[in-house]
């Protein structure tokens, strides 16, 4: 990894960096104002014991023709990079030195809006996944858990304009979440960037 060692976060069998202020933040508010305004929202169901429920958050699944990308227990097919989009791309993909063939917008609308514990661990990922997510908006905090555990180990407030980094074995042996808050009442917009095997198992 070519980040600076000294935005490292000190967890134990996990590599991640956070860069505050990655991008300025008159180019963070355009960004987030163009996205939340053009992006063709969508809220999918998910089933959980037997019943569909919608996610709580909105969201948008961007990338190359061959970018299938089954989450929430549904297989994606990418919308095409838009022109801001791709430079967005560009910028980060220069940031960390490694190509991503997509990216998963989501959109918490208030503090209300969340995401439950999980890793990145999908089998379209590969082994040991590089996700980059850049968090544009309201500043919200992500939790991380060892797996197995039910106890919050680490914290990170997510501020507008910064850039998480996971990579390595992270996604082996932390779970994370956006969790529920009644503090938050502005929208928050996170891009994950990600590389997709569309068929993985095909080496
Ligand atoms: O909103 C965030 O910062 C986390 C998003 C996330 O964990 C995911 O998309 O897998
Ligand atoms: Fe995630």
């Amino acid at each position: 990894m070519i980040l600076d060692p000294s935005f490292r976060l000190a967890l134990a069998d996990a590599e991640l960096y956070y860069l505050p202020g990655w991008v300025e933040s008159g180019e963070a508010d355009r960004w987030l104002a163009e996205l939340i305004e053009r992006t063709p929202w969508e809220q999918p169901q998910v089933r959980l014991y037997g019943r569909s429920f919608p996610v709580p958050r909105l969201v948008a699944w961007y990338g190359d023709p061959q970018a299938r990308y089954r989450y929430s227990g549904l297989l994606h097919e990418p919308l095409a990079w838009t022109p801001m989009l791709a430079e967005i791309r560009q910028r980060v993909q220069a940031a960390v030195d490694r190509p991503f063939n997509g990216v998963l917008l989501n959109l918490y609308r208030d503090g209300q809006d969340a995401m439950g514990w999980h890793s990145d661990d999908e089998a379209e990922l590969g082994r040991d996944p590089l996700v980059v997510s850049l968090s544009l908006g309201a500043s919200r905090r992500f939790d991380l858990r060892p797996c197995g555990s039910s106890r919050i180990a680490h914290s990170q407030a997510l501020e507008h304009g910064s850039l998480l980094v996971m990579a390595g074995a992270t996604q082996h042996h932390w779970q994370h979440q956006i969790a529920r808050t009644r503090k938050v009442s502005a929208p928050r917009l996170n891009l994950t960037f990600r590389l997709i095997d569309p068929e993985p198992g095909h080496e």
